[in-house]
């Protein structure tokens, strides 16, 4: 099953993903386990990011990540497959092959992350935003992995797929009507005035509303889909990078 270089590699492993998610609709847990592989990087000490490191025990056991070993759980007859691929580049893949999958856009997508090889590299637990916080802590965490408002805003999107499990988080439910679709009925949701009672909002979607700017960028992506898609793509392509130290 070997692959002769990296863009062979890819193919393949792109291949697989896509069977995977034509078997099992486990889009929305993929964008999940590369998001917070990659949200927890601090761009003032240049640690966390994109390393891998979320697959060990002692960060799956953070409060944040609890649900992610399904992830994994589903990854690894892949990771079995094409040992070559390392675990940074494998989660980062499958989030943006889900989110392809799923109707959205296409992300530019680098191969060559290196992994953490040991435990001892996990951050320590907090560096993820929680579901209750308002939009100053949220803004501390995603200045904090050197991201901005608009990045804070449009990434929120990523809501746009999945539910939240109460076995997991303790929430329950999906943000929008068609959870396994990427479009812009997260923002569309959250402005209605009437909230859709089958429908999720938490508190930290919720706080884009708080603030004049998130609120009119909440406003553009709701009336605009290609730009959220745009931006989306954009923001979600340095996501996947922060604090990737890469094969030369
Ligand atoms: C802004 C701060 C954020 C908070 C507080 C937050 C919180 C949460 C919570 C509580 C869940 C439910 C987990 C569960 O019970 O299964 C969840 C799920 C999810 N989150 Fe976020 N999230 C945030 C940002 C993001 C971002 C930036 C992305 C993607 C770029 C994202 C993608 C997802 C996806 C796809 C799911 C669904 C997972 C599934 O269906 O299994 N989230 N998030």
């Amino acid at each position: 099953m070997a692959a002769a270089n990296t863009k062979e590699l890819e193919t393949k492993v792109r291949d697989r993903l896509v069977q995977l998610y034509k078997q099992t609709p486990c889009m929305p847990i993929m964008v999940r386990i590369a998001w917070h592989d990659a949200g927890t990087y601090d761009v003032n000490t240049n640690t966390g990011g994109v390393n891998g490191s979320v697959r060990f025990d002692v960060e799956q056991k953070h409060k944040a990540n609890a649900g992610l070993k399904v992830a994994l759980d589903l990854l690894a007859p892949i990771k079995k497959d094409f040992p070559e691929i390392s675990y940074a580049d494998l989660f980062q893949l499958a989030s943006v092959v889900a989110i392809e999958y799923a109707g959205g856009p296409k992300i530019p997508f680098r191969m060559g992350r290196k992994d953490a090889e040991g435990p001892e590299k996990c951050p320590e637990e907090g560096r993820l935003p929680d579901a209750e916080h308002k939009l100053p802590q949220l803004r501390k965490i995603f200045y904090r992995m050197g991201l901005n408002d608009k990045e804070l805003t449009v990434l929120s999107g990523g809501h746009t797929l999945g539910r939240a499990h109460k076995d997991r988080s303790g929430y329950e439910g999906p943000w929008t009507k068609n959870p396994l679709v990427f479009d812009n009925s997260y923002f569309v949701e959250i402005l209605k005035e009437k909230p859709d009672p089958e429908l999720l909002r938490l508190a930290s979607d919720l706080a884009l509303l708080e603030d004049p700017n998130t609120r009119k960028l909440v406003e553009e992506y709701a009336a605009n889909k290609d730009l959220f898609f745009e931006d989306y793509a954009q923001a979600h392509k340095k996501l996947s990078e922060l604090g990737a130290v890469w094969v030369q």
